[in-house]
């Protein structure tokens, strides 16, 4: 213990506390496999320690968990067995002036050699040793304290793309290969979901299904899961030289061992910051989850002469990404009725900051995806919010259950309205609520709907002005006996003033997400009213995705109003001639003869009427009168223009034939930039494709050509 009598108590009760808290906390996440608190959680208790470490140095024993490899050897599964040479952690960064920090000393403690920064991903997995005795695999073993680890080679010889014999003539006499086990993220519901179905525990996330997997007492269970394995280091080597770990890493991949196509050999900081950057906003398009980029220098002499501390390399620092998985607890599973009736389970869960939003609900898309996730009411659940992407609750951290959780049961009425839930046709994953006429919630949900991006784009009003605009009452239809938001459009100024309304822009404004107190904007009537005037103009496509007719999202409506020119020629068409239009299948014509035809929905078409007596536009110009200059082609779109919004840059593009991609590929034919564009410019440099200016753009829409 350290010496106490020159550190505040106070400072030796809270080390003490929070040593025990992350000493646990190591046990569960790398001995059990399954973690109790979240990374983030983790990392902010040892940076405490830090802290407290810095101002009373004492304090850093050995055994801090600050200064040691976590993950002490306490199962009985494996034998234990010593690395060649001891496997390290990695010291955090977590900010550019940080890695700034490290990059400085690196260039201190270089002593005037020059060097590279080679920069990889951090692979969200487990680290492995892999012995390989004149190429052949003899021995596999996880990190364990970083000088003893478990042998599991009998798992890991079950895992696809590692190597039992490595192939070629420059094959070492003993090497020592490093990297990482991942469970890949398009698997993990799937592994969930039939673990939940044989009565076991499901697993919080990917990375603990990959521990979780490898560590098998029986290697023929390990051999169920598709793991996967990607190299990142070298440790022990007997007739192997190297001065470059590039160089290693282009051998080892001349072997045949696994190894990533992610990593760039740079000449600076600046560079390296560039791809972390630039990593930061591809996270999801790698096969593995990354929790950051790893920097190392890459000259070997160089990464001898910096050495390292008791846990970590000097010559390497992860750059760890906000993280993206927290921890809280699921309160309640609610269900929402859709604007099609459709009854979806979320869950309410204890408000938690993730990804720089306050998260509350997250959707479980309906009854067998609650079952498949395995989550009971109550339990502390992993969620996961990445970037502008929807919350999911991953699963659920079975350690902390106390018995007091039940499963969830879908509701049998709805709960809006008090109809029978019941499916549309047997074998239907979805229930629904049957009255579409008047379930306030279903109301609700289409209002909001319609003034959607997608479809009217009504911009002052949102969820809590459509909630008003239907408890005012000022939308009673008397054709309809009841509220509808057919009577939108024919709303006066004098109605629209007895309602308090908020704006979509308020709601944005607001960092906790929802409406503050007295934040109703009094001008706000007036900008509705001005809205509902233009909104009048919108083109064809628009007014059919706004009546909520299911399938029929903004790609069907186009491809029906391109076709059809008209809301009356729709009306009219058959089954096989909708469904003969390119993009909309027998499903969605199916479903819009439906809407208009079914015995009981005649008030559907009264809607189109009144709309259409309020002067919504019902016809389009044809855009048969537009050129077809981009038939075929895939253009993207990125940073901003001066004279497009993101949305009419789009419509441009589909209205002479053209596909408007949102990613750069291969398949792209051209890629138009404006200034703020990131990533993709990048990528699409890095495939050569044509990139092209504002100026250019407007010349390809008139001619379908770059030149
Ligand atoms: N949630 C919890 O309770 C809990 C508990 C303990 C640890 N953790 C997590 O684990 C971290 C600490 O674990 P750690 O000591 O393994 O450190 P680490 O995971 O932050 O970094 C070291 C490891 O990164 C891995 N790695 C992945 N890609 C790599 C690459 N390209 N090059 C080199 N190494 C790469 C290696 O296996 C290496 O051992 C914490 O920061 C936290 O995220 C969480
Ligand atoms: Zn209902």
């Amino acid at each position: 213990m350290p010496e106490s009598h020159e550190i505040p108590e106070s400072a030796r009760h809270e080390w003490t506390s929070l040593a025990e808290q992350a000493t646990a906390a190591q046990f569960a996440y790398h001995v059990k496999d399954a973690p109790t608190i979240s990374d983030g959680e983790y990392d902010a208790l040892i940076r405490r320690l830090q802290e407290l470490e810095e101002a009373h140095p004492s304090l850093r024993t050995p055994d801090s968990p600050t200064q040691t490899v976590g993950g002490a050897i306490f199962s009985t599964d494996f034998q234990a067995i010593d690395h060649l040479e001891r496997m390290m952690s990695l010291d955090n960064v977590f900010a550019p002036d940080e890695l700034a920090t490290w990059a400085a000393r690196v260039e201190r403690e270089a002593g005037g050699a020059s060097y590279h920064f080679l920069c990889e991903l951090k692979i969200d997995g487990l680290a492995i040793n892999l012995l390989y005795e004149q190429g052949r695999l003899t021995r596999a073993l996880t990190r364990g304290d970083g000088r003893t680890g478990e042998d599991v080679t009998l798992n890991v010889r079950t895992i696809d793309g590692v190597p039992t014999q490595l192939f070629g003539n420059d094959i070492p006499a003993l090497v020592e290969i490093r990297g990482e086990v991942f469970f890949p993220i398009e698997a993990f519901a799937g592994l969930n979901a039939s673990l939940v179905e044989a009565g076991r525990a499901p697993f919080a996330n990917p990375r603990n299904a990959a521990a979780g997997s490898l560590r098998q007492k029986d290697p023929k269970v390990t051999a169920t899961r598709p793991l996967r394995m990607l190299v990142h280091g070298i440790g022990a080597r007997r007739g192997l030289d190297i001065e470059r770990q590039s160089t290693a890493y282009e051998l080892m991949r001349g072997w045949g061992l696994p190894v990533s196509s992610h990593f760039r050999v740079l000449d600076d900081i600046e560079q390296v910051q560039e791809f972390i950057v630039r990593f930061g906003e591809q996270r999801h398009s790698v096969e593995h989850e990354i929790d950051g980029v790893v920097v190392k220098v890459d000259e070997i002499a160089v990464q001898r002469q910096l050495g390292s501390t008791s846990r970590a390399p000097r010559w390497a620092i992860a750059y760890k990404y906000p993280p993206e998985e927290v921890n809280t607890k699921l309160l309640d599973i609610l269900v929402n009725v859709g604007r099609t009736g459709r009854v979806t389970p979320y869950g309410v869960m204890e408000p938690v900051v993730v990804a720089g939003s306050t998260v509350t609900n997250a959707t479980l898309h309906n009854a067998f995806e609650v079952q498949r996730k395995g989550v009971l009411i109550g339990d502390t659940v992993v969620l996961r919010k990445a970037g502008d992407v929807i919350p999911e609750i991953l699963g659920p951290v079975v350690d902390l259950r106390d018995g007091s959780e039940r499963a969830f049961v879908m509701p049998t009425n709805c709960p809006a309205c008090g109809s029978e839930l019941a499916p549309e046709k047997e074998g239907d994953k979805d229930i629904r609520c049957p009255n579409a006429r008047s379930c306030p919630s279903q109301l609700r949900e289409r209002l909001f709907g319609l003034a959607g991006r997608g479809a009217f784009d009504i911009e002052a009003l949102g969820w809590e002005g459509a909630v008003a605009l239907l408890d005012s009452g000022v939308l009673i239809d008397p054709s309809l006996g009841g509220a509808s938001e057919s009577m939108l459009f024919s709303l006066g100024e004098k109605e629209i003033a007895r309602v308090p309304l908020y704006t979509r822009a308020a709601k944005k404004t607001d960092p906790e997400g929802k409406i503050v107190d007295g934040r109703v904007v009094s001008a706000n009537g007036q900008r509705l009213v001005d809205n509902l005037v233009s909104a009048k103009e919108q083109p064809l496509w628009r007014v059919l995705v706004a009546l909520s007719i299911r399938h029929v999202g903004p790609t069907a409506a186009r491809a029906l109003a391109r076709h059809f020119g008209s809301m009356a020629a729709i009306r009219s068409a058959s089954v096989a001639e909708l469904s003969g239009v390119e993009g909309v299948g027998g499903v969605i014509a199916e479903s819009v003869r439906d809407w208009f035809d079914r015995p009981g929905n005649e008030w559907h078409g009264r809607i189109v009427d009144q709309w259409a007596a309020e002067g919504v536009r019902m016809v389009d110009e044809r855009d048969e009168d537009v050129e077809q200059t981009l038939a075929g082609k895939t253009v993207v779109v990125t940073g901003s223009l001066e004279g497009f919004s993101r949305d009419s840059a789009k419509e441009a593009i589909l209205a002479r034939g053209g596909k408007a991609s949102g990613s750069v590929s291969k398949k792209t034919d051209w890629v138009v930039v404006g200034p703020g564009a990131g990533s993709k410019e990048t990528t699409a440099r890095e495939l050569g494709l044509t990139i092209l200016d504002e100026a250019g753009f407007v010349r390809l829409l008139e001619t379908g050509s770059a030149d």
